[in-house]
């Protein structure tokens, strides 16, 4: 039951021009710098805006097509914009009662888990602006859900958010696919927000589709600009192999050939985890060191360096490296690629800092 687009929408010099098939589950991201057309993607998803020229099927069902138009109330959607958009003269159960009174179907999480979920029982009976950025956030995102939508759409929901308000959010909508069986459009222009949330990826430019498929492979591709970006990193899929009580440390099997320690996982051994491994904190040797006190170091073969990063004005340049079937990222400077004469091909060791693998991505989808 994915979701089918087909839209073509001119406004001025904007041209939106999109045609693709969203997956039924799990999280997609739709992401692009800014003015690339991700809200209007939205916006004429939901019905607010139409593309004149355009299809878009759910689950079989038209919601548009050359002849007809289905309005955004009945198309079952939950919408959380970028401000929150409470009622300001209800409390948040008063907002949160709005939305159970006007449920898409019957069907869904109830009132008791959802609140549970966003962790907002405690705020029930206060007034939406006594609320900080972060809850106001977690409240609006209970209301999509208590109208137990079959779709949930989500633009730049952490916006405004101070870092550690952001890093709560991530945590709570990272746990929701687990309690959710419906799709969630998320957009974002942040990698950090897509690496922690997104199973699958659509990245637009100029309104136009660039690429798409599963986070894993689209993070290491050195063509896209989320390998160029200042996050940029890998996100590779793991097992949990064992704790190290004593130290605080936990092992992943990366595959059959590799394995990374990181600082304690809350996971059982054999649960399947997303790593994200960020460029920045891979460095590159021609020999496997002996006295480091880095622990992971990781055999690979150079698959790919950049070659359109001009040293005059960077001076780093991005390496991708192969790990039997998976990617990591490197960033390095041009000038320790030119000493090490780094080849396309070669045989290499990257080296990860421990202390750097502090994130658990949760269970691979
Ligand atoms: N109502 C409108 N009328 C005319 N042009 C619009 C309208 N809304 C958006 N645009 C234009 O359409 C283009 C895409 O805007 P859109 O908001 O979809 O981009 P975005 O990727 O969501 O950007 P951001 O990340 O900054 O929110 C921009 O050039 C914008 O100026």
């Amino acid at each position: 039951m994915s979701l089918l687009l087909s839209l073509h929408l001119q406004r001025g010099e904007f041209c939106l021009d999109i045609d693709t098939a969203i997956p039924s589950t799990g999280i997609t991201a739709i992401c692009g710098p800014s003015g690339s057309g991700k809200t209007s993607l939205l916006r004429c998803i939901a019905g607010l805006d139409t593309a004149p020229s355009g299809m878009v099927q759910f689950a079989g069902q038209d919601w548009q097509t050359e002849r007809s138009l289905l309005k955004t109330e009945q198309r079952g959607i939950g919408l959380v914009f970028q401000d929150a958009q409470l009622f300001p003269h209800l409390s948040v159960m008063g907002n949160l009662d709005y939305a159970r009174k006007r449920q898409f179907k019957k069907e869904g999480p109830s009132y008791d888990e959802v609140c549970d979920w966003l962790q907002i029982t405690p705020l029930l009976n206060r007034r939406v602006n006594k609320l900080s950025g972060g809850e106001r956030k977690r409240v609006a995102i209970a209301r999509a859900l208590l109208r137990h939508p079959q779709l949930l759409l989500m633009d730049e929901p952490l916006s405004g958010l101070h870092d550690s308000a952001r890093e709560h959010m991530l945590d709570v909508l990272q746990g929701l696919p687990e309690h959710l069986d419906i799709p969630v459009l998320y957009v974002s222009h942040s990698f950090h927000e897509i690496s922690r949330l997104a199973d699958h990826v659509i990245l637009i430019e100029k309104g136009q589709l660039i690429a798409e498929g599963d986070l894993i492979s689209l993070s290491t591709r050195l063509d896209l600009p989320l390998s160029h970006q200042q996050g940029a990193g890998a996100v590779l899929s793991a097992r949990l192999c064992n704790h190290d009580l004593d130290y605080g440390l936990s092992t992943l099997d990366v595959d059959a050939d590799h394995q990374l320690t990181v600082n304690h996982l809350s996971a059982e051994p054999g649960q399947a985890l997303r790593l994200f491994v960020a460029a920045r904190d891979v460095s590159i040797s021609l020999d496997a060191p002996q006295h480091s006190s880095i622990m992971n170091i990781l055999p690979c073969t150079i698959d790919t360096i950049e070659s359109h990063s001009a040293r005059s004005t960077n001076a780093q340049l991005t390496i991708r490296l192969r790990l039997n079937e998976q990617f990591l990222l490197a960033r390095i400077t041009h000038k320790s690629c030119d000493r090490l004469q780094l080849r396309e091909g070669q045989q290499v060791f990257a080296q990860i800092k421990t202390v750097a693998l502090i994130n658990e991505y949760g269970l691979a989808q």
